[in-house]
């Protein structure tokens, strides 16, 4: 596996290193040494998978509030996405910055989006399918956002009319002071 840092500190592409043969290849995809290594936990408690019909299909921007902040491993199996990263982190130089990444079925690369992102991407083709796998378990009154087209965070996705969920469309604009509270994030 090849680590990559993204320009937000902690977060990670992770590539596979194919060993080939004339049957196809083997790659690992999660090793919790080389992973450490990195100072990112592979303690996956759950995996999921997210399918989605339509390119142009906008799922975020998630996070989980304290004390359910989740480390994520994503990675596409069909199609392709933009995926995008926003920190949080209260203590962070590079706090409300946004990361955007393109991941493939192709690539099999995987975004690590450490505790203190919020999360999101949208298909750039039909038929997208996502597999996640987290640190911490889902609770469902964790469940947070920020909206995809917030001014404060001025993010460029590839489209302008996504197709959303009702929640993603209704999460409250960034104010001065949101998330400050040091408790919520590392
Ligand atoms: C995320 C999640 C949802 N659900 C349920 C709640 C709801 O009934 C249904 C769909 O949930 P949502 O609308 O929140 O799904 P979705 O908008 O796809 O949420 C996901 O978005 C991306 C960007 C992420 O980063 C993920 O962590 C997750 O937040 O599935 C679970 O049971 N477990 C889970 O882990």
């Amino acid at each position: 596996m090849r680590f990559s840092e993204t320009p937000l500190a902690g977060a990670f592409l992770i590539e596979p290193e194919p060993i080939a043969d004339p049957r196809g290849f083997f790659a690992r995809t999660v090793d919790r040494e080389a992973f450490a290594a990195h100072g990112l936990d592979a303690d996956f408690v759950q995996a999921s998978v997210s399918f989605n019909a339509r390119a142009g299909t906008l799922r975020g921007l998630h996070f989980q509030r304290a004390p359910h902040a989740e480390d994520k491993l994503v990675r596409v199996t069909a199609g392709a996405i933009l995926d995008v990263i926003v920190d949080m982190r209260p203590r962070s130089p590079t706090r409300w910055r946004w990361h955007a990444q393109p991941l493939d079925a192709a690539s099999r690369a995987a975004l690590y989006v450490p505790k203190g992102f919020a999360h999101g991407f949208v298909t750039l083709v039909d038929e997208t399918e996502i597999l996640y796998q987290m640190t911490t378990p889902y609770v469902p009154g964790a469940g947070a956002g920020l909206r995809w087209d917030d001014p404060m965070l001025a993010i460029e996705w590839p489209i302008r009319t996504p197709i959303l969920s009702e929640s993603d469309e209704a999460w409250p604009l960034l104010v001065p002071g949101a998330f400050d509270d040091e408790d919520a994030f590392p």
